[in-house]
C-alpha cells in the first residue's frame, strides 16, 4: 500500500464506474480491443474489468517470473469441474507436482519417443485424407486426439471414437463459458454462484451440472484402461504408466495427480494441435505461391516415394518457417492464458497490484508491423535468414511463457511438423471451384472464445501425383 501512494497504476482507459472498461471491448474477439489500447497507451495497459486488474506485459512473465506466475481466480473453472486442471490451476505445491510429472513425460529429450507413433498417426491422417478429403476437419481433428492419446494413455482412438467425442463435447462447452470476462462477473458479484441453476440468466449452473458428470468420465475411463492394462501386464510406455511406475502403490494422491494430468493433457493438446494445422490449411488455400515453394522443396529433398520423415527436418526448413508462420499468422491464443502476480510489484516506475491479471497479448505480439511487416501476409521467409536457413526468432510467445510456458511444446512441434510435411508432400490445398467454374473466394471466419479457429471454409484437397508408400 505505501508504493501505491507515491506510484501511478500504468496508463489505460478510464473506467466507468462498476463495470470498468468492459465497453469498449468486443467479448467474442477482445484481443483486437486490447491492441488498440495498446496502440493508444504503449506496451503496457492498465485496465479495469469489473473490480479486477488487467495487465499487458510479456517482460514480467520471462524476467519475473516468480512473481508471475500465479493463475487469476476463476471461480467458473471448479464451477466446471474443471478444477484439476494444471492450466488454469493456482501457482503452488499441487501445480508443481502437476508440471514435473508433465516435464518427465514431455520434456524435449522424452517427446523424442513419441516420434514413431507420431509418424505413423501422421500417415494415417494422410489416409484418411485421401479417401475422403472433404472430411479434412474431422481427419485433422481424430489426428490430433489419436497422438496425445497415445501419448498418454498408449490408447489407440478408433474412428469416431466415443471418449474423443464426449472429451470434444466437454472441451467446447468450457471453451465458451471459461472466458475471464465470465468469471469476472462472477469474482464481482459472488452472490450470482449461489443463485440456483433454473434462475434466469443462470444458464452457466445448468451447463455447470452436465460439464461435470463429462468430466468425471473422461477423466476416470482412459485411466481405468491403463490400470486394467497394468494389471494384465501389457501396459505399454506412456505418460500415465510410466508416471505409476515412479510412485509407491500405496500412494493414492500420487495416482489422482497422474490421472489429473493426463487428463490436462488432452484437453491441453487435442484442440491446440488440431487449431494450428487448420490455420495452416487455411493458409496453403490462401497462399499458393508459398505452398508451391513447399511443394517444390520437399519434392526435391524427399522424391516422390515416400514421405517427410523427422529425419529430414534440417533439409526442410522452409517447412518449419511455415510453421511459424502459421503460429504467427493467426495466433490460435490472441490472448494466451492469463497470468496473474502473487505479490504487489513496481514495474518502470508503476505500480502492479497483488493478484492483477497479466493478459500477454500475443495477437498484439504477432502483428506488430515493427516487427513484422504487413502482418497479415502469409511470409514464411520472415524466419529465414539471407542463407535460407532459420533465423532465431522461434515464435516462442505462441507457447507462452516464463514458468507456466506450455509444458507439451516440444511434443506439440513434433506432432504440428510431421502432420504438416506429410500433407504438404501428398496434397495440394486449394480455393473449391465452383459451378461456373471460378475459385470461390471467401472472407476467412474465426471461433471466438479464448482459443480460435478458423470456422469451415471451402476447400479442395487434390491428391498430387507422387507413389509414396504410406
Ligand atoms: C500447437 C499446440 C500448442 C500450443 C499453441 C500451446 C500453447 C500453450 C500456451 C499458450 C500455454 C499457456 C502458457 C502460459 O501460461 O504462459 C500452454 C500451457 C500448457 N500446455 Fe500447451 N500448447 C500446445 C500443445 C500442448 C500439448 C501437445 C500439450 C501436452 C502434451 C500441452 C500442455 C500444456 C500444459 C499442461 C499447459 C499448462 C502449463 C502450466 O500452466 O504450467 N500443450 N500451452
Amino acid at each position: 500500500m505505501e508504493k501505491r501512494k507515491v506510484l501511478p497504476l500504468p496508463p489505460g482507459p478510464r473506467p466507468m464506474p462498476i463495470i470498468g472498461n468492459i465497453r469498449g471491448i468486443d467479448i467474442n474477439a477482445p484481443w483486437l480491443g486490447y491492441t488498440e489500447w495498446g496502440k493508444q497507451y504503449g506496451d503496457i495497459v492498465y485496465s479495469h474489468l469489473f473490480g479486477q486488474h488487467i495487465k499487458v506485459a510479456i517482460e514480467l512473465l520471462e524476467k519475473r517470473s516468480y512473481n508471475y506466475s500465479d493463475r487469476p481466480d476463476l471461480p467458473t473453472n471448479v464451477l466446471l469441474g474443471f478444477g484439476f486442471n494444471t492450466i488454469l490451476m493456482k501457482y503452488g505445491a499441487r501445480w508443481r507436482y502437476q508440471r514435473r510429472i508433465f516435464h518427465q513425460a514431455f520434456r524435449a529429450e522424452a517427446s523424442l519417443n513419441y516420434r514413431p507413433m507420431q509418424q505413423r498417426k501422421a500417415q494415417q491422417l494422410i489416409r484418411n485424407m485421401l479417401d475422403t478429403p472433404e472430411k479434412f476437419v474431422s481427419h485433422v481433428r481424430a489426428f490430433s486426439s489419436s497422438v496425445i492419446m497415445s501419448a498418454s494413455y498408449d490408447y489407440d482412438t478408433k474412428h469416431d471414437d466415443p471418449l474423443v467425442a464426449l472429451i470434444g463435447m466437454s472441451l467446447e462447452l468450457a471453451v465458451q463459458e471459461l472466458k475471464p470476462e465470465i468469471a469476472a462477473v462472477f469474482i464481482a458479484f459472488p452472490i450470482l454462484l449461489r443463485l440456483p441453476a433454473w434462475f434466469p440468466g443462470m444458464s452457466i449452473k445448468r451447463k455447470a451440472i452436465q460439464s461435470r458428470e463429462w468430466v468425471r468420465e473422461w477423466m476416470n475411463d482412459p485411466f481405468q484402461y491403463v490400470l486394467k492394462r497394468t494389471a494384465e501386464g501389457t501396459a505399454q510406455s506412456c505418460m500415465v504408466s510410466n508416471a505409476l511406475r515412479r510412485i509407491d502403490r500405496k500412494d493414492t494422491y500420487g495416482e489422482i495427480t497422474i490421472k489429473e494430468c493426463a487428463a490436462t493433457a488432452f484437453g491441453a493438446a487435442s484442440e491446440t494441435t488440431d487449431s494450428v494445422l487448420q490455420v495452416f490449411i487455411l493458409a496453403m488455400v490462401l497462399f499458393p505461391e508459398i505452398q508451391a515453394k513447399a511443394h517444390t522443396l520437399i519434392d526435391s529433398v524427399v522424391g516422390a516415394s515416400r514421405l517427410p520423415t523427422f529425419e529430414d527436418r534440417s533439409s526442410l526448413q522452409y517447412i518449419d518457417a511455415i510453421l511459424r508462420e502459421t503460429l504467427r499468422w493467426h495466433p490460435i491464443l490472441p490472448l494466451s492464458v492469463t497470468h496473474a502476480s502473487v505479490d504487489s510489484d513496481v514495474y518502470e516506475g508503476y505500480y502492479i497490484p497483488k493478484g492483477a491479471i497479466i493478459m500477454p497479448n500475443v495477437w498484439a505480439m504477432s502483428q506488430n508491423e515493427q516487427k513484422y511487416p504487413n502482418p497479415s501476409q502469409f511470409s514464411p521467409e520472415r524466419f529465414l535468414n539471407a542463407d535460407g536457413n532459420l533465423n532465431d526468432d522461434t515464435v516462442n510467445m505462441a507457447f507462452g511463457f516464463g514458468r507456466r510456458i506450455c509444458v507439451g511444446r516440444h511434443f506439440a512441434d513434433a506432432s504440428v511438423w510431421i502432420a504438416m510435411s506429410g500433407l504438404l508432400a501428398m496434397f495440394t490445398f486449394s480455393k473449391r471451384i465452383g459451378a461456373d467454374g471460378e475459385a470461390i473466394e471467401f472472407e476467412p471466419q474465426w471461433s471466438s472464445g479464448i482459443a480460435t479457429h478458423p470456422l469451415p471454409f471451402p476447400c479442395s484437397i487434390t491428391p498430387r501425383v507422387r507413389k509414396a508408400d504410406i
